[in-house]
């Protein structure tokens, strides 16, 4: 996309050292540092403002690698270059960047999802964008190398990539959080162990975003066990609205589908209304009753019920281990693809008379199902960022006892978490075949 579609201010400032310092204090501090992506490159510079008419250019920053360095000992190669954009005239759409923090992203699944936020893929094609890329001390060198990609990719959307190690630093003012870090089960670890290191980092992070993030902040939390770990962060995070936290099942979804679609010998995108119920674990059910193919019931279309009832649900809560017995590591791309359908799904209507799987926190649900866990279910939204539950969807005995099991599955291991949900001692007495997707 040329910079003259973007409408894009751009040029020097007599300001740009009371700039930098204002950048000082919100990105170098400790392990953080700034990279503007993109467009940052000083060799970019005169194509800017020559396509631009003279009112819409303003006095910026363009500054030589020398000069940064000189003042700046903690800042390096290309995060030194800084080419400002003045926030709120970034595009001719008038659209204002939006903040997306993302937790992990030096690892696997977040190296598939920067890419795809950068490109305008997940917010649109006139939306600026700002990462903000949270990892550990370990991985610092490895973000670099992130956001050194990030930057070699010229997305003109990308106007900001920070890196830092302090959630409450890379969490300020974030729209978006997408929590992806966690540390994976290893050989002879147990489930509650999991739950309590991961539990650890969850509650750490609700709270930094209570402190710092925008009062609006969507929170998507991806690192396993996700829907227990989506439930401490809301729980640390008293001022944003427990409605605004997600734990990621649309990855179940579009497997599921996909099953359906390969039995019923049609192209994936004629299933739909597919409904997750639970756990991100291999309780979850993934729910043939109400779905539809074609607009069909399924049970219309594939009359193998016993299919239905055994195989299929099978398949769908163990794709995850077979995949990883393939590749020898967890799916990583497809996971990126369905945080993207994650997203899409809460910022543009949902179609009439379809619906999205995501778990949500139950607070006043109409499917009997316990309050106060986070618990997949299926959810419509009008784009705004929000959803509703969707009432019209029947529960025989089949689906009712396999709920149940899921939700056993979830009250116990928000007992294994009590400590870190201001719920007392923990009391670990979680069910033995308790399993991620993943895990065999
Ligand atoms: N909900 C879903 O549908 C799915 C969830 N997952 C889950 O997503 C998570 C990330 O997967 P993936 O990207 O493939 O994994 P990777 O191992 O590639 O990356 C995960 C990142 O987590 C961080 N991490 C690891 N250990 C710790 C720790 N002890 N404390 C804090 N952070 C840690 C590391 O980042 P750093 O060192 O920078 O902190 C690492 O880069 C996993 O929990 C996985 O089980 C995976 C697939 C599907
Ligand atoms: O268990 C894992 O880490 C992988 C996972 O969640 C999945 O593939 O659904």
């Amino acid at each position: 996309m040329a910079m003259a579609e973007l409408g894009l201010k751009a040029s020097y400032s007599k300001t740009h050292h009371r700039h930098l310092s204002l950048l000082s204090a919100r990105c170098f501090p400790t392990k953080q540092r700034c990279a503007f992506g993109g467009l940052n490159n000083a060799h970019y510079y005169p194509t800017i403002s020559s396509s631009l008419a003279p009112n819409q250019v303003q006095a910026q920053s363009v500054q030589s690698q020398e000069e940064v360095n000189s003042k700046h000992d903690d800042c390096f190669g290309v995060f030194c270059l800084t080419y400002d954009f003045k926030a709120e005239e970034e595009t001719s759409s008038g659209k204002k960047l939006i903040k997306v923090a993302v937790s992990g992203a030096a690892g696997m699944i977040s190296n598939h999802l920067l890419f795809k936020l950068a490109s305008g893929e997940v917010f649109g094609p006139n939306q600026p964008i700002a990462l903000k890329l949270l990892g550990s001390e370990k991985s610092f060198q490895a973000l670099e190398g992130v956001a050194m990609e990030l930057e070699d990719s010229l997305f003109p959307l990308l106007r900001e990539v920070s890196i830092g190690i302090d959630p409450y630093e890379v969490f300020q003012d974030v729209e978006w959080a997408l929590l992806i870090g966690a540390r994976p089960r290893g050989p002879g670890m147990e489930r509650a162990d999991l739950l309590d290191i991961n539990g650890k980092i969850f509650a750490e992070q609700g709270k930094a975003l209570n402190a710092v993030a925008s009062r609006n902040v969507k929170v998507i939390v991806v690192g396993n066990p996700c829907n227990t770990n989506a439930l401490i962060c809301l729980k640390n995070a008293p001022n944003i609205p427990g409605k605004n936290f997600h734990a990621l099942t649309r990855l179940d979804e579009n497997r599921a589908k996909c099953q359906l679609a390969l039995k019923a010998g049609v192209f994936y995108d004629k299933v739909s209304n597919m409904t997750i119920w639970g756990n991100h674990s291999t309780t979850q059910v993934p729910d043939f009753l109400n779905a539809r193919i074609d607009g069909l019931p399924v049970k219309d279309v594939i009359k193998d019920h016993r299919w239905l009832e055994e195989e299929f649900t099978e398949k769908v809560q163990k794709r995850g281990g077979v995949l990883i017995e393939k590749w020898g590591r967890s799916s990583a791309a497809s996971t990126a693809v369905s945080i993207v359908d994650a997203i899409r799904s809460l910022t543009t209507p949902t179609p009439q008379g379809h619906w999205f799987s995501s778990a949500v926190y139950t607070n006043g649900n109409p499917y009997g199902i316990a309050e106060d866990i986070v618990f997949s279910m299926p959810c419509r939204s009008k784009g705004n960022g929000d959803y509703e539950l969707v009432k019209d969807v029947v529960i025989d005995d089949y689906l009712r006892q396999r709920i149940i099991k899921t939700e056993d599955e979830l009250l116990a291991e928000k007992r294994c978490v009590a400590h870190l949900i201001g719920e007392g001692s923990a009391i670990c007495d979680l069910p033995g075949d308790t399993m991620l997707p993943g895990e065999m």
